[in-house]
């Protein structure tokens, strides 16, 4: 099939309306509000729209789920939030603003070194004092301490995102003071402490050892323990239970509730519905890089609206589902450099009616005010009838 030519005054056209909260300052705001973001990779001539106009909210104490199916851009926006995508990959347009006074809780405020075992100038306050930033626009030298500092990130495979020629004490401490949090005579206390946090036992005796030395698990553990040793307002998990099995998965859950009840915010990936209602309080479902239904977890995953989500949800297995015949969704997602016009999944969908789900990208708009922290409900498909 021909792929027709856009211009950039028609996506701008059809970029879907986003009714989220606005960004503004102070503790009620969103602790997250990404606006609009576009993610391009070179492919030879080509150029590949990864992510295409996404846009979401988080509030600090919650969890948004990112699902969809491989290659829908959940793993390149999430990694474009804190700018770590590969070489070839250009943020095009999009505001990132991380709001962190959202996120400090009150005991952020009361200097935890009052001995003076602090480095000047890195600590805790000169933290977000302006209101919200927008991370796109921050210089890389401000982005490194905004990364793994008030920003934590779990991955999917710890092995990853540690250093495997450290020690964990090496590689805890250093991270403590590279971002100021205190200073070296605390540090290993500190360390110590975060790995009994997350159920690491003996922690004195296993912070000596390497990460290969440690179950996958534990890895785990011990990465979310680095990830929370500053307290971070905000934590980006990117399919962190994916790699253990299912007993280590609900602790690994469990863990980041307790994380999510102290009050940071966080942003889960995940291709398994069943993490995301255990686990999300809200659900943004991705196809071919845009957003096509947001709500909140039980009206998602319960009633979802959008064609695609109604697939996605029929081709999974959730716990309890015993017996359910599995619905694949029929096709294959769009090559990125030539998506379909029209609405991306028209293509593979039942419900799809020419002339206008083949012509005509739909917008985003609210189909009901639902009980979300995203600002009600919204489903980008001209099918769907918005409630009275
Ligand atoms: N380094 C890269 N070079 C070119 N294209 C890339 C690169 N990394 C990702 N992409 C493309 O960007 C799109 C989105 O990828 P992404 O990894 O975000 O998908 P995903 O939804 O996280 O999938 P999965 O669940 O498999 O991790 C895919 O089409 C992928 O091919």
């Amino acid at each position: 099939m021909s792929t027709p030519t856009r211009s950039r005054a028609d996506d701008r056209r059809r970029r879907p309306e986003f009714r989220g909260t606005e960004p503004g300052p102070g503790p009620d705001g969103p602790l997250l509000s990404v606006r609009d973001l576009h993610v391009h990779f070179r492919r030879g001539k080509e150029v590949l729209r990864a992510v295409d106009g996404v846009s979401f909210d988080l509030h600090a104490g919650r969890a948004l789920a990112i699902v969809g199916e491989s290659g829908s851009g959940k793993t390149v926006t999430a990694r474009s939030l804190l700018r770590l995508l590969p070489r070839n990959a250009r943020i095009a347009d999009g505001q990132v603003w991380f709001n962190h006074a959202a996120g400090v809780r009150d005991a952020d405020h009361a200097d935890p070194h009052p001995g003076g075992d602090r480095p000047a100038g890195r600590g805790r306050r000169d933290r977000g004092a302006a209101g919200p930033r927008d991370l796109l626009r921050l210089g890389e030298r401000e982005m490194r301490r905004v990364r793994g500092r008030d920003i934590g990130m779990v991955f999917q495979n710890a092995m990853e995102a540690m250093n495997p020629t450290l020690t964990l004490e090496r590689q805890l401490t250093e991270h403590l003071l590279w971002h100021g949090i205190c200073g070296k005579a605390e540090a290993r206390d500190r360390a110590v402490r975060a790995l009994g946090d997350v159920g690491i036992p003996e922690p004195e005796r296993r912070i000596r050892t390497y990460p290969f030395q440690l179950s996958g698990g534990m890895r785990q553990r011990a990465m979310i323990a680095m990830a929370m040793l500053t307290q971070p307002a905000l934590l980006i998990a990117d399919e962190p239970t994916t790699a253990v099995d299912v007993t280590v998965q609900r602790q690994i859950l469990d863990l980041l509730a307790e994380v999510k009840n102290r009050g940071t915010g966080i942003v889960m990936i995940t291709h398994d519905l069943g993490v995301a209602r255990y686990f999300c309080d809200d659900v943004v479902v991705m196809y071919a890089g845009r957003v096509v239904e947001r709500a909140s977890t039980p009206e998602l995953l319960d009633s979802p609206r959008h064609p695609y989500s109604v697939g996605l949800l029929g081709s999974c297995v959730e716990i309890g589902d015993r017996g359910r015949p599995l619905t694949p969704i029929q096709g294959a997602p769009p090559d990125l450099a030539r998506r379909p016009q029209g609405c991306a999944f028209h293509p593979r969908c039942a419900q799809a009616e020419a002339p206008r789900c083949l012509t005509d990208q739909p917008l985003l708009p609210l189909v009901s005010s639902g009980s979300g922290g995203t600002g009600g409900r919204e489903a980008a498909c001209w099918k769907v009838v918005p409630d009275a």
